[in-house]
This record gives C-alpha cells, sequence and structure tokens, in this order.
C-alpha cells in the first residue's frame, strides 16, 4: 500500500495521533449520591445524555483498542445460525486452510497471529466463501474481528481496478483511523491495493473519483461520498462492512446514514456488521442492514462470586472510610487492588488523600484524554503502581488480569438509587477470574449504604461478612 492516496492516508493518520491525544473526554455529569432515602437527584437532559452516552461507549472502545496488546483471553462458546443450514459448518484452524493470497499471509504472519482467533474460525470461511454471505458477528471488544473483517476486505478487492470495491463505516473518525491502521498493517505486502478516508477534514475537489480500492470513514462522510459529492459509485461495491454497531446506533443520525448508504448498495453486495455487544436495539438495527444474515456470537463469560471473598467494613462518613482503608492498606498492596468511588470527585480526593499519606496510587478519572487514559492503565497493568482510584464509568471493560483485591469505597447504584447488582458483579468479578481467588471490600457509611450492602447480598445468595479493620490479626488472615 504506497501510492499518493496512501500517502493522503498517512498524513490523516499523524494528524489523527494528534487529534486522538486531543480528545476530550466528557464523562457523564456526575450523578449526586442518591439521599439517605434512597432518592437520587437526576439532571440531564435527553439530547446531552444521547451525545454522552455515544461519546463515552466511543471513547470506551478507542481505549479498549490503545491499551490492548493482544488477544482477550475467553474460553467461551461460539454459536453460529447459518443462512442455509444444509450446508455444512466450514470453521478453520490455521489461516493456510483459508488459501488466502501469498501477500495477504505474509501480512498476518508480520502482525504476529499464528492461528486464528475463535471468532476468525468461524467468520473467515463464511466470509470469505463464494459466493459471498452476509453476516452478523458478535464478540466482546478484543477478540478479533477487525482483523477479520480487514483480512477479508483485502481478500475482496480487485487490485486491476481503480475504484472503490469495499465501504466500511465507522463510528467516529479515531475509530475509523484505528482500523485504517489493521489494514495498513495487514496489507503491508500488497502494495497495489490503496486505502481512503471519508473522514472530515479530507477535502477533496469535486468531480475527483475516488481511485483506492478500500475506503473507510464515518457514516455522514461516507453518505455525502457516495451521493452528494459523488467520489464513489456505491453501485461498484462489492464489501459493505459496518463496524462497531453498538456504538454506531447511540447516535440516531448515524443509524438513518447507515441505512441511507446500504440502499445504494447493489443486491449482491456483501454486507458484514460487527458488534461487541447485542441488545435488542443492535439486533434491530443490524436486520435492517444485514439482509439473509449468517450469525456467529461468542457468548461472553459468566461472572461468578464463586471464587471471591467478601466483606464489608461500617464507618460513620467518607472520613471514617478514609482512615479504615489506611489500616487495610498494607494487607491490600500484597497484590494489586482497584478502588472505586462513585463520583470522579471522591476518586480525585482519595487519591489526593493516600498520595499525602506516603501511598503510590494511579488516578483513572473522566478529566483525562484517552491516551491519558491509556498510559495510566498501561503502568498499572506493568505492575508500577497497586493501586488504582477510579470511577466505574472509566474502568468499564478494562481487563487487569492480576488484580486480586477489589474496594468499593462507595457501593454501585443506579440512578434511582437501587443496587446497581450488574455492576457490582462486573466490578468484583474482575478478581477471581481464572480460577484465581478475589478480595472484595465494601465500605458502609450510612444506614442507606447498610441496605444497599443488604439487597446486593441477598440478590447474589452469598454472605458478605463483616470486617473489623482495627483487627490487625484479622486482616493478616483475610489478606493471606
Ligand atoms: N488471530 C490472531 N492472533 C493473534 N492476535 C490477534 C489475532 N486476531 C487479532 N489479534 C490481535 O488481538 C487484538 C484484538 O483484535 P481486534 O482489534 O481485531 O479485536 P476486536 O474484536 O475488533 O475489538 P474491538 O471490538 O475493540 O474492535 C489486536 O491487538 C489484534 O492485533
Amino acid at each position: 500500500m504506497a501510492t499518493d492516496s496512501w500517502a493522503l492516508a498517512v498524513d490523516e493518520q499523524e494528524a489523527a495521533a494528534q487529534s486522538i491525544g486531543g480528545l476530550k473526554i466528557t464523562e457523564k455529569e456526575e450523578k449526586p449520591q442518591p439521599e439517605e432515602n434512597g432518592t437520587a437527584k437526576t439532571e440531564e437532559n435527553g439530547d446531552k445524555a444521547e451525545d454522552d452516552e455515544k461519546e463515552d461507549k466511543a471513547a470506551q472502545s478507542l481505549l479498549n483498542k490503545l491499551i490492548r496488546s493482544n488477544l482477550v483471553n475467553t474460553t467461551n462458546q461460539v454459536e453460529v445460525l447459518q443462512r442455509d443450514p444444509n450446508s455444512p459448518l466450514y470453521s478453520v484452524k490455521s489461516f493456510e486452510e483459508l488459501r488466502l493470497k501469498p501477500q495477504l499471509l505474509q501480512g498476518v504472519y508480520a502482525m504476529g497471529f499464528n492461528r486464528p482467533s475463535k471468532i476468525q474460525e468461524n467468520a473467515l470461511p463464511m466470509m470469505l466463501a463464494e459466493p459471498p454471505q452476509n453476516l452478523i458477528a458478535q464478540s466482546q471488544s478484543g477478540t478479533g474481528k477487525t482483523a477479520a473483517f480487514v483480512l477479508a476486505m483485502l481478500s475482496h478487492v480487485d487490485p486491476a481496478h481503480s475504484w472503490p470495491q469495499c465501504l466500511c463505516v465507522s463510528p467516529t473518525y479515531e475509530l475509523a483511523l484505528q482500523t485504517g491502521k489493521v489494514i495498513e498493517q495487514m496489507g503491508k505486502f500488497y502494495p497495489e491495493v490503496t486505502l481512503a478516508y471519508a473522514i472530515r477534514g479530507n477535502k477533496l475537489e469535486r468531480g475527483m473519483k475516488i481511485q483506492d480500492q478500500i475506503v473507510i470513514g464515518t457514516p455522514g462522510t461516507v453518505l455525502d461520498w457516495c451521493s452528494k459529492l459523488k467520489f464513489i459509485d456505491p453501485r461498484k461495491i462489492k464489501v459493505f462492512v459496518l463496524d462497531e454497531a453498538d456504538v454506531m446506533i447511540a447516535t440516531q443520525g448515524h443509524q438513518d446514514q447507515s441505512i441511507r448508504i446500504q440502499r445504494m448498495l447493489p443486491k449482491d453486495c456483501q454486507m458484514l456488521l460487527f458488534s461487541a455487544t447485542f441488545e435488542d436495539s443492535v439486533w434491530k438495527f443490524a436486520q435492517r442492514i444485514v439482509p439473509d444474515p449468517n450469525i456467529i456470537k461468542l457468548k461472553r463469560e459468566e461472572e461468578t462470586l464463586d471464587t471471591i471473598k467478601q466483606y464489608y467494613v461500617l464507618c460513620n462518613s467518607k472520613e471514617e472510610k478514609f482512615v479504615a482503608l489506611c489500616n487495610i492498606y498494607g494487607a491490600i498492596t500484597i497484590a494489586q487492588a482497584m478502588i472505586f468511588c462513585h463520583t470522579r470527585k471522591t476518586a480525585g480526593w482519595l487519591a489526593g488523600e493516600l498520595s499525602r499519606e506516603g501511598h503510590q496510587v494511579a488516578l483513572l478519572s473522566g478529566e483525562m484524554m484517552v491516551d491519558q487514559r491509556a498510559a495510566v492503565i498501561d503502568r498499572f497493568r506493568d505492575g508500577k503502581e497497586k493501586v488504582l482510584v477510579t470511577t466505574n464509568v472509566c474502568a468499564r471493560g478494562i481487563d487487569v488480569e492480576q488484580v486480586s483485591v477489589v474496594i468499593n469505597f462507595d457501593l454501585p447504584v443506579d440512578k434511582d438509587g437501587n443496587p446497581d447488582n450488574e455492576t457490582y458483579l462486573h466490578r468484583i468479578g474482575r478478581t477471581g477470574r481464572f480460577g484465581k481467588r478475589g478480595l472484595a471490600i465494601n465500605m458502609v457509611d450510612s444506614k442507606f449504604s447498610m441496605n444497599i450492602l443488604n439487597r446486593i447480598q441477598d440478590h447474589f445468595n452469598k454472605k458478605i461478612e463483616k470486617l473489623d479493620t482495627d483487627d490487625l490479626d484479622e486482616i493478616e488472615k483475610i489478606a493471606n
């Protein structure tokens, strides 16, 4: 991939590197802690909430991509629903079996991929089959979806033709650039194939025709290029990829634009849709985009509390919680710990107080830019800090395998002031993974939080024991 348009793409990437660095993440406005009577005040209007949600999901996805160095470890089952159940299910255990072009096989190996990931085993044969088959694929972030559809696009292009043949739509500028990088890497030994970016800022002269075989971009610009500006002839597109459908649907405008693009494509165009999650809204959208689909789902590993010891500590105030935390600090830092707070403000305060006590802690906060957050997580994963103080929003989806202690400085509650059981499981579930034993300590500082704790205990039907943080013997015992 080394033509003029590729050079343009590289320039765009450099511009984007700054832009990624400059991407400001706006976390949702902090919701106040529920009052003693359990009611929480809410303040968001619908539009803002939608924007925040979209930005939050897109930022989370970008963050995951920036900090991920390899495939997510998974033992999950793949579920395959074929459009034609009579045709034999074809899956591969090696990239050679796919009979890829030698240049692509070289690209795959140069990226360090030895064998297909779980989702790739089934998705690649389907995507590369003749005649082309449509596919809806869902699997958690980091399981190899991007690499799969990039390989499919590169396999389907005909380098002899100088017009767009594969079109890929991503929810944001930054995510489009990340995927572009994967196309660049995988297509490194296939210089005849070039890539164009349909993203804001990439201004082309009127009347121009794109000659690159692959175009990646955001829905609005791609739609303009296909319709108003006519840079692309959509009737010549052979493969249409819609990536990160769950992020895409957070913006109604993006859904509509994606559907309008899809309608301009020829009937025999292969439609591929990918998503990390698959709630009803994603499924409905997917069905509008992909006719007669094959469906592949990778079920997320069930998290359980079976291998986690749970305790609670009774206090009267935030300050008392801090003192209690200092008492157990020596015990929890035998391993790595994550401390969850309800708001950024509390997280910032706590990290500051702990530092003043001489403890080395990392703070992951919503005010930070995406690349700063990625750097904090990297350092923590490398063990440079043993304690990470954070909020829910920031820590969602972050896998740090060696964390064995989770402290809920504030218990998780939803916006109505009810226990957020799912978040509780998600927070503490990360400690007892892959058969390891984990420890969770919950800080209680009011009647309200005691009530939340009791309801969490009832929900999971697992006893949460009381811990006396003045009793050093007891603390030693649980830490060991
Ligand atoms: N077969 C493979 N062998 C080894 N590493 C792989 C393989 N496929 C993908 N990877 C690597 O695993 C990581 C995750 O892959 P990828 O980005 O394709 O996942 P994803 O499911 O698309 O994630 P997201 O939902 O965040 O987009 C990347 O670093 C990628 O280079």
